[in-house]
């Protein structure tokens, strides 16, 4: 249609466009099949309130028609036994009057009432929608693999279940109010229509136009409202960072440098909010004036065409006139939470990208059960890359035998702990195999896997929680004597007992109050309560002082009792009685045997064993 000017067919489509809203929000709207009793009662509610708005209108019809126009026959609505009893109208005038005013008064009230109960059940379908799509995004980020994990920032999805989350809160007590409004806008237009259908079609084709000219707006807010969100993500990254990395902001003096990425990230918020608002701000004024205009002119038309005419009686136009005036604001009521659903339009995408699960790594579940290790686990031509374009693991095969300790040795970089990673499936391998007793790692249920594996790093997590709960750690039916004990051969119990609260002392973030050897030893009783098959060691590569050092080492050599160990070594004189040594360079396995086989060799094993034998001989110099 080229004879149309291009903003026009521009808003037109934009203000269809808004059905792509029910597509880009069929996610969460399908969770109403969940619960549809309580979105049902708030809908009914709305219905209820909207109808006894409607019978406040026809009885204000009656009331200003006894008024105005005594005389004239009485406003009837066709039912003969109300028309007599309840609206009197074989009464006089001053008797139905009084009957009418009783009747919208009621009308109110029982309005009012629908209205309470749509509040509360508008708010409980809302926290319950909200309440599943929490507890949806938590379900994903438990069956992610950890690769997804490494590519977004925590920030991001710490904003996404906080911010976004309460943002879409709020699009939701929008759509809500949209749809009771909209529920009332239907009966005003019936009622309107009874009134004079054509003054109602004349409104309908201003309002339309109106409607189209609003869209041109809508759709600025709608793009602003992304900028929004990303400013919000980008400040929650920022400030996490900034928080669980205060040491080294401490320790490198940076606080200038952190001053400024805040400041920034927090303007960024303020700009583009500012932005999103000056947007925003034009929609309402704008959607006043042009629905004032629509407005007189209706009544400008009404006065002279059709009560000139005498067409529509003067009851009937004050009774349109006053729908009419509850009207407009109504409609622009309705604009102005469309263009705030739009300006939530970030919050949603993110929160549906976050829980799509077409472009996320998720570990394949197997369905065998893991009762346990009774030979070995091989390691078959292994290549892995975190991502496609950089090989980590190359062609690497290994046996580790059950009940053995295999010890893996390298340098910074070389692999080691990627290697390691791949036997409670952190990661699957991206050509070749791990296999348990000759079965595809893929081939088992997680879960079952991952509780005969126990891992103890010095970087083990410590929750903000007591001790005793650190170290029964997702164990509920432990007793205090098996917790004892645990910490007991750990090593752990003495500086257990010298603190303030002793089990019961609350860590505090990420373990903080704790040294790193006393870490590292909770971290060995959270593993002996655990009672692993498979134990993997990630040796402390922070020098810690030789008391501490004697103290975890013993500790170990309890946990190791009986189990199959692979621990990645640092210091070379922890396992010498290892019963296997195998040497990673650059994601290849380059040896492999005995420690003392492979000393007698000369090779990398010996390489590194002369570096560290002098270091120690220079630090006693
Ligand atoms: N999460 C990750 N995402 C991408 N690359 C990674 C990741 N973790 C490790 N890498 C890369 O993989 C390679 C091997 O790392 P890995 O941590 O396995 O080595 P390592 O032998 O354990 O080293 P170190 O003794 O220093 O801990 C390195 O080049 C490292 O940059």
């Amino acid at each position: 249609m080229p004879w149309v000017p291009h903003y026009l067919r521009r808003g037109v489509r934009q203000w269809f466009g808004a059905t792509r809203f029910w597509q880009e929000n069929e996610f969460f709207i399908r969770e109403f099949r969940h619960f549809p009793n309580i979105a049902i009662a708030a809908i009914l509610f709305a219905l209820g309130s909207a109808a006894f708005e409607g019978f406040g209108f026809g009885f204000l019809l009656a009331f200003l028609q006894s008024l105005v126009s005594p005389t004239l026959e009485p406003f009837q609505t066709g039912m003969h036994w109300f028309d007599v009893w309840i609206l009197g109208i074989d009464r006089d005038a001053t008797e139905r009057l009084l009957r009418v005013s009783g009747l919208i008064l009621c009308s109110a009230w029982i309005r009012a009432g629908f209205n309470y109960l749509t509040q509360i059940y508008t708010e409980l379908t809302q926290q319950t929608l909200v309440d599943r799509l929490r507890t949806q995004i938590f379900e994903q980020l438990q069956s992610l693999s950890l690769s997804y994990f490494n590519r977004v920032s925590s920030g991001d999805l710490v904003n996404t279940l906080t911010n976004e989350i309460g943002r879409l809160n709020f699009a939701f007590t929008l759509i809500a109010f949209i749809i009771t409004k909209g529920l009332t806008l239907t009966v005003y237009a019936v009622l309107l229509f009874t009134i004079s259908w054509q003054l109602t079609l004349t409104s309908l084709v201003l309002f339309t136009l109106v409607a189209v000219c609003l869209s041109n707006v809508n759709e600025r807010v709608r793009n602003s409202s992304v900028d929004v969100s990303r400013a919000n993500a980008q400040f929650t990254a920022t400030a996490l960072e900034f928080i669980t990395g205060i040491r080294t902001v401490q320790a490198f003096a940076t606080q200038e440098y952190e001053r400024d990425r805040f400041y920034e990230a927090s303007s960024n918020i303020v700009k583009a909010g500012m932005k999103a608002i000056r947007q925003f701000a034009i929609v309402r004024p704008l959607a006043e004036g042009l629905a004032t205009t629509v407005l007189i002119s209706m009544i400008v038309l009404a006065i002279t065409i059709f009560v000139k005419q005498g067409s529509l009686q003067t009851a009937s136009l004050l009774t349109f006139l006053f729908i009419l005036f509850r009207l407009v604001p109504a409609i622009y009521e309705m604009n102005t939470s469309r263009v705030q659903l739009l300006s939530a339009t970030g919050a949603i995408r993110n929160v549906r990208e976050l829980l799509a699960r077409e472009d996320k790594p998720y570990l394949q579940e197997g369905d065998r059960i893991f009762t346990g290790l009774h030979q070995s686990i091989e390691f078959f031509t292994v290549d892995f890359g975190y991502d496609a374009n950089h090989i980590v693991l190359r062609d690497v095969s290994l046996s580790i035998p059950k009940g053995k300790v295999t010890a893996i040795v390298g340098g910074s970089g070389a692999g080691k702990t990627t290697l390691v990673d791949l036997i409670p499936r952190f990661y699957d391998p991206s050509a070749g195999y791990v296999l348990f007793d000759g079965k595809d790692a893929r081939s088992f249920t997680v879960k079952s896997l991952r509780q005969k594996i126990a891992i103890v790093s010095q970087d083990t997590f410590i929750f903000n929680t007591t001790v005793r709960e650190n170290i029964a750690y997702g164990l509920t039916n432990m007793t205090d004597e098996q917790i004892w004990q645990a910490a007991v051969q750990a090593n752990a119990l003495a500086f257990i007992l010298e603190m303030p609260e002793k089990f019961e002392t609350i860590l505090g973030d990420r373990g903080v109050r704790l040294s790193g050897g006393q870490r590292q030893r909770l971290a060995i009783a959270r593993a002996l309560l655990r009672d692993p098959e498979i134990l993997i060691l990630d040796e402390a590569t922070s020098a810690l002082d030789s008391e501490s050092e004697r103290l975890i080492q013993q500790s170990l050599e309890q946990l190791s009792k009986g189990r199959t160990v692979i621990t990645i070594a640092h210091r070379l004189s922890t396992i010498m009685r290892a019963d296997q040594v195998v040497v990673m360079e650059q994601g290849r396995l380059v040896e492999q045997g005995r420690y003392q086989e492979l000393l007698e060799r000369q090779g990398r094993l010996w390489h590194y064993h002369q570096i560290q034998h002098e270091m120690r001989s220079s630090e006693k110099a």
